[in-house]
């Protein structure tokens, strides 16, 4: 299936110089939820506002749905759902009335029904008469939402959605996300945090000094954090492990009074039962043993450390 967004080679210099895009190609597949996970500055941002069309590329291009975002701007911008990090919206109007002006934005007719659906999908149709300045924080990032849904987009792009909310809302969040996918609406989210992208994504990308480290599975990186080592201090310092223990696959610390074994915790078995009695076989007496886990977290700072 052809990707619903695909970006090529896009480069985004600012007027001053400063070059927050280096050449990023992304493809985004349809029906799936992306998470962009980057540190400050990163140029997640700026990724976002360039397919949106609110800030030019400098070099490169980008489509979506096959609609070039410069040549077709009118039909790849229909496609698109934005929801800003910033609060913006007219404190006096009803909500209702606000989703309603947004749709009509696009050049839609009037769609009571559909209207109707997202506003009580979002847990908002009991304030739809609402003011908006009446409304909590919480209800006033569902209402951003609800006005990028307002034009039926196959796309939506929600810019740190959950940034600076409590655990109870972003979980709210994490669902009314996770619906709007069943529904068949294409998610790309931005976020700092690390569970954010773990809770909720089919892929994850990484992105760091206006560049993209990696886009991967999150299925794939778990499996990656599903390696854990088991870290074994000898009692006295061996020279070189016993050929009876190779399979194991042992690494020696340089003091030669550790070895490490690497093992999948999802595997059936970890090996460490009979790795341990294959220690006592060989007369190898244990000081201590430890266990510790790469995470996401680990993956991630070693990526952005390692661009560094
Ligand atoms: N209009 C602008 N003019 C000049 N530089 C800008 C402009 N907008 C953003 N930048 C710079 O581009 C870089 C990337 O910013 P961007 O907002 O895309 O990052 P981000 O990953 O979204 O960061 P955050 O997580 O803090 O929102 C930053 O160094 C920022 O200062």
């Amino acid at each position: 299936m052809p990707a619903i967004v695909s970006a090529k080679d896009v480069t985004k210099i600012y007027e001053g110089g400063f070059e927050a895009l280096k050449g990023v190609s992304l493809d985004i597949e349809q029906g799936e939820i992306l998470a962009l996970l980057g540190p400050n500055g990163a140029g997640k941002t700026t990724l976002i506002s360039v397919i949106c069309g609110m800030v030019n590329a400098t070099l490169g291009s980008i489509s979506v749905g096959g609609h070039d975002i410069v040549d077709d701007f009118r039909g790849a911008r229909s496609l698109i759902g934005l929801v800003p990090q910033e609060l913006s919206l007219e404190p006096f109007e009803k909500v209702i009335n606000s989703v309603r002006f947004s749709r009509g934005l696009f050049g839609k007719p009037r769609n009571d029904a559909y209207v109707e659906r997202i506003l009580r999908q979002l847990s908002l149709w009991d304030k739809k008469d609402a003011r908006v300045k009446e409304l909590s924080g919480g209800m006033k990032r569902r209402v951003l939402i609800a006005k990028a849904l307002s034009h039926e987009p196959r796309v939506l792009f929600l810019d740190e959605p959950t940034a600076g909310v409590d655990v109870e809302l972003r979980k709210d969040m994490w669902e009314i996300v996770r619906g709007l996918r069943e529904d068949g609406v294409t998610i790309i989210l931005t976020t700092h945090y690390i569970e954010e992208a773990e809770a909720i994504a089919d892929r994850v990308g990484v992105i760091n000094d206006g560049k993209i480290l990696l886009v991967k599975d999150k299925a794939e990186l778990m499996a990656q954090m599903g390696r854990k080592q088991l870290c074994i201090e000898l009692q006295e310092p061996i020279a070189e492990i016993p050929a009876g223990l190779a399979a194991y696959e042992l690494v020696i610390g340089t003091d030669g009074c550790s070895l490490e074994y690497a093992y999948e915790t999802r595997g059936e078995r970890t090996g460490i039962t009979a790795l341990l009695s294959d220690l006592a076989a060989q007369g190898l007496v244990l000081k201590d043993v430890s266990t510790s886990q790469s995470s996401l977290e680990d993956i991630f700072v070693g990526l952005v450390g390692d661009a560094a």
